[in-house]
């Protein structure tokens, strides 16, 4: 498999870094014989997943809308040893999930491992944001989720077979998501089903966990996801070795397979005794606080949105394109602000942005 990234040469001596690709985090053949099903398996962290298990003995069932895509992921990831089946799916239509779970079935028996990788994001002001927008991302990244786990859980229930469910989320679903509402919510969403259903399914042997990458750059992005990581890297700060590394308490970005062990360690017998956990890979990128706190912008800046009118002349913003004379109510008018002008663009500028939130998720 490709390795979208490279370590910064930072030895730790006693402490051995990341192993290469291809090495697995259990022993072999841990997986022969169980089958595993992943949403959005055909790129990225879904892949990288999805390899993992590959490696470790697994069958696989690939899930996603884009044929191409998949056939050309069902064919590397062939080649790590196991069968493979690429399916077709959007996971927001509940006759075509039940579709997949059965051909899955034919083929190799019912899956005993659901990983939820598919999600929809861009980044988006929320007083921007359409409600086809807002359904575009909820629905697929919590309701997706949601028939997906459904179809698994119904399905074991009745066979009296026990499962194991992988949730990938975001750590905006702790913190709020600022640009991101509608993925934030729903990735809230999702770590709450996670809880909800540890327990409701604990009793029948369904694991549930949830799985959450920091910021691991791969070749698959969506040009939205990736404009927002160029737009973190050249605006927010002035040192020359800026990047998105430095930006990051561990001082580098995820490995996409360190993502794929932590889910093959979820699934496995050696963690059959945690469930309704959120298990957080992001070396410690969530937690972040400063000493100092950096100057707030607002989303709008951001993203390279003109500011809304009322804020133009706001004396803390001087220096940030007010124009002179401008005039606002002030903060404690009883009338309060006017009511802002809503400017919807969605292609934002990347060079007209000045901080970025939205690194730390
Ligand atoms: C990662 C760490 C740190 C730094 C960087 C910040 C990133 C933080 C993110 C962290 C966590 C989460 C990450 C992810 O989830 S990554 C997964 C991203 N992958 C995908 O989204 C793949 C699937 N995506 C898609 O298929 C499309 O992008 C889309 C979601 C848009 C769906 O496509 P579809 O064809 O179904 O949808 P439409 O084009 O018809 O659009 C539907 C409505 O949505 C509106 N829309 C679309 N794009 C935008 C936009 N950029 N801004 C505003 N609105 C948008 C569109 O207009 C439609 O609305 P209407 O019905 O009103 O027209
Ligand atoms: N990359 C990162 O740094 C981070 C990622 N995450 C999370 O990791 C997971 C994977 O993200 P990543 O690999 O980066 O993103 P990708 O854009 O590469 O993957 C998203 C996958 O979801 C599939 N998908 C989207 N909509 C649907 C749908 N309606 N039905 C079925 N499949 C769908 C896509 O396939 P197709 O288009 O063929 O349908 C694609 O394979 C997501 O849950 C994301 O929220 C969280 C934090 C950070």
């Amino acid at each position: 498999m490709a390795d979208d990234n490279a370590l910064p040469g930072r030895a730790l001596p006693g402490l051995p870094g990341p192993p290469p690709p291809g090495a697995s985090a259990l022993p072999p053949g841990t997986y022969d014989g169980t089958v595993v099903l992943v949403t959005g398996g055909g790129t990225g962290l879904g892949k990288a997943i999805a390899a993992e298990f590959a490696r470790l003995g697994a069958d696989l069932v690939i899930a996603s809308r884009k044929e191409d895509r998949l056939k050309a992921a069902r064919d590397e990831l062939t080649a790590l040893g196991g069968r493979v089946t690429a399916a077709i799916c959007d996971i927001r239509d509940p006759d075509r999930v039940a579709e997949v779970f059965d051909a899955a079935g034919e083929a190799y028996g019912l899956p005993d491992v659901l990983v939820n990788n598919a999600a929809a994001n861009f980044p988006v002001p929320a007083e921007d944001m359409s409600p086809g927008a807002w359904s575009a991302v909820v629905d697929t990244t919590l309701t997706g989720t949601f028939l997906m786990t459904r179809e698994f859980g119904r399905r074991h229930l009745a066979a009296g077979t026990p499962g194991s469910i992988i949730d990938v989320g975001a750590s905006y679903a702790w913190t709020g998501g600022p640009g991101f509402a509608h993925s934030a919510a729903a990735k809230a969403g999702v770590k709450s089903l996670v809880e909800t259903l540890a327990v409701e399914w604990g009793p029948y042997g369904i694991q549930v966990n949830g799985l959450v990458p920091g910021l691991m750059p791969h070749g698959d992005m969506t040009a939205e996801i990736r404009g927002n990581l160029d737009r973190a890297r050249g605006v927010h700060d002035q040192r020359p070795a800026d990047d998105m590394a430095a930006r990051q308490p561990a001082l580098r970005v995820g490995l996409p397979r360190e993502l794929g062990w932590a889910a093959t360690f979820l699934a496995s017998p050696y963690a059959r005794f945690i469930t309704g956990h959120t298990l957080v890979v992001d070396g410690a990128n969530w937690q972040r606080r400063g000493v100092v706190s950096p100057p707030v912008t607002t989303v709008r800046e951001q993203l390279g949105r003109d500011p809304f009118e009322p804020f133009k002349g706001c004396p803390r913003r001087e220096g940030r394109g007010s124009p002179a004379g401008a005039e606002e109510a002030p903060a404690d008018s009883p009338v309060g602000p006017a009511r802002p002008k809503a400017r919807p663009n969605r292609s934002a500028e990347p060079g007209a942005a000045r901080d970025s939130g939205a690194d730390g998720q």
